[in-house]
């Protein structure tokens, strides 16, 4: 579903994304791992049209989208949940939901369905309150479920365990596993933790200083050569 060939990226002179593919098939979980400052929120950025690539291309569902705006890619299908979540802090938990549907054609239509709360039952409770008044953990769930109601083909994720306590860790992997399941939709996984990305992705993509450097399904991936690349 997604093929992305050859990305090249540059801060002014700074060439920091260098020659990136991977590849991410419908129902599967990749995750992209590397240490801080490797240029993985770069490359996301650059999946989402947020960012423009010098070169290479982005095809999604057989189309290119390489020169599509970051709108037209949401409206393909794909949903991003940046890294800091960047939750509409004023706004309610039920608007900000609700956010997530801003390009659905009817009003009618803008109903949260009852499985958003099945994932993430703790927003239930908080439909009222002020999205800056929640933890951290409940505005990651929060921007997942943001992402969600889109109903997106691919949703990709920005480091989702930043900053975020245990317990609340394990209820965002127990989300992931279930839309992993769910054999419809891809994953993109963006981490620095290769232990919780190893109990969830069905393929490993490593940057280092912009380049891949290991790459592999579950059953090819060495773990300590993954880790040599993660720790500092
Ligand atoms: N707007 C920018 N202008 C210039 N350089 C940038 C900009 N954004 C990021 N960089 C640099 O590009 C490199 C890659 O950054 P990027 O944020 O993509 O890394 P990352 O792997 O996502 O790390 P992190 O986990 O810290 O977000 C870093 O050296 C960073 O300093």
């Amino acid at each position: 579903m997604l093929d992305v060939q050859a990305i090249n990226q540059y801060y002014g002179g700074s060439h920091t994304l260098r020659g990136i593919s991977l590849s991410l098939e419908k129902g599967e979980c990749l995750a992209l791992l590397g240490r801080n400052g490797v240029g993985k929120t770069t490359l996301l950025k650059c999946l989402m049209g947020v960012l423009p690539v010098s070169s290479g291309s982005v095809v999604f569902n057989g189309e290119d989208i390489s020169r599509l705006a970051p709108h037209e890619r949401a409206a393909r299908g794909i949903a991003y949940v940046p890294q800091g979540r960047d939750i509409f802090a004023r706004l309610t938990v039920e608007e900000n939901i609700l956010m997530g549907m801003a390009t659905k054609p009817a009003a009618a239509a803008r109903r949260i369905k009852g499985e958003i709360f099945e994932l993430f039952p703790v927003l239930k409770s908080m439909l009222a309150r002020r999205g800056g008044d929640l933890s951290g953990g409940q505005q990651q769930q929060l921007a997942i479920a943001r992402a969600l109601v889109a109903e997106p083909k691919l949703v990709i994720l920005d480091e989702p365990t930043e900053g975020i306590q245990p317990s609340i860790i394990k209820d965002i992997a127990k989300v992931i596993r279930l839309l992993r399941e769910r054999g419809d939709i891809g994953i993109l996984l963006c981490e620095q933790y290769f232990d919780f990305a190893r109990e969830l992705a069905d393929q490993f993509v490593v940057l280092s200083r912009g380049e891949v450097v290991a790459a592999g399904d579950k059953s090819q991936i060495d773990g300590d050569d993954v880790r040599s690349h993660l720790s500092v």
